[in-house]
């Protein structure tokens, strides 16, 4: 369904002559109606590969949907950001309906395959509010039902729960997994958060930084619903902390430079009970 073949893309940096290489040589199929997550630290490429499927950049090699060539934007995908993807000054109705409009389908009609979504991701008590009525948790699950009201067969997930609270997230994790398994969509998620990955996906696909890169593959082969005191999900999520341990040591080390020997314990073991909140 997602043919990525051999993509390298680089960027020109603000006042360097030479080109950044933020993705290297990366190949990845993702099948119709799989979870897939891209995880990994900071600038490994996570969003620009994203970027590629939703048709927001374009790079060397190819990225194919359904057997056709990327071109740009269409409507068979759609982005969901982390913040600020709702319309301020519509309401969730609105806002959910939006592309509706833009589609010419008329007020009946819009109103009633928006509110199907807002129904599904339970937020009908709160049709009428604004964006900023509206907790964190609500506009990231108006955000969502925008973006299913569109039927497109990808969903783009660029980090959307990072900014919520622990609780909110956990929440919207069940929300989110009972809406694929409702709707068999093909989802890719982008996530810094090892349990969150391991919690939605059936893939997990680990990224190396400089160059952005494909380091692993994890297969979560956990039964649905998911259960977080699941054993199999915490020896998936110990596998991928082992796997990144020289990743983090890399940025840490790039980003404390000689500082960084003092410092060095603060990476994490796998003993770590940190280690789901995110690398
Ligand atoms: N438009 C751009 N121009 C120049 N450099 C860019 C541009 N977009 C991304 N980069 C660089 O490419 C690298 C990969 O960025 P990207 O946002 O894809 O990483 P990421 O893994 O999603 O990071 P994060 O988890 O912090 O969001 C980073 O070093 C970033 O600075």
């Amino acid at each position: 369904m997602i043919e990525i073949r051999n993509v390298t893309k680089q960027f020109q940096s603000r006042g360097q002559s030479e080109l950044f290489t933020a993705l290297d040589d990366v190949s990845l199929t993702i099948g119709k109606g799989e979870f897939v997550s891209l995880l990994g630290p900071s600038g490994c490429g996570k969003s620009t590969l994203m970027n590629l499927v939703a048709g927001l950049e374009t790079a060397t090699g190819s990225v194919e949907v359904a057997g056709k060539q990327v071109k740009g934007p269409g409507p068979d995908r759609v982005v969901v950001f982390q913040e600020h993807a709702l319309f301020p000054w519509l309401t969730v109705l609105e806002n959910v309906a939006f592309g509706l409009k833009q589609k010419g389908i008329g007020k009946k009609e819009r109103t009633e395959l928006a509110m199907e979504q807002i129904r599904s991701v339970h937020l009908s008590k709160f049709v009428d509010r604004y964006p900023h009525e509206l907790s964190g948790g609500m506009r990231q699950r108006a955000a969502i039902a925008r973006a299913l009201a569109m039927d497109p067969d990808i969903l783009l997930m660029d980090e959307p729960f990072a900014a919520l609270d622990e609780q909110t997230r956990l929440i919207l994790h069940r929300e989110l997994e009972d809406i694929w398994l409702r709707t068999k969509k093909t989802i890719l998620f982008v996530t810094h958060n090892i349990r969150e990955a391991v919690m939605l996906s059936d893939r997990v696909v680990v990224m190396s930084t400089r160059p952005g890169a494909i380091k692993k593959e994890f297969k979560v082969q956990a039964a649905r619903p998911r259960h977080k005191a699941d054993s199999l999900l915490h020896h998936v999520e110990n596998s991928i902390m082992e796997c990144l341990r020289d990743e983090i040591d890399k940025v840490i080390k790039e980003e404390m430079g000689d500082e960084y020997s003092l410092k060095k314990d603060a990476v994490p073991g796998d003993s770590d009970p940190g280690m789901g909140s995110g690398i």
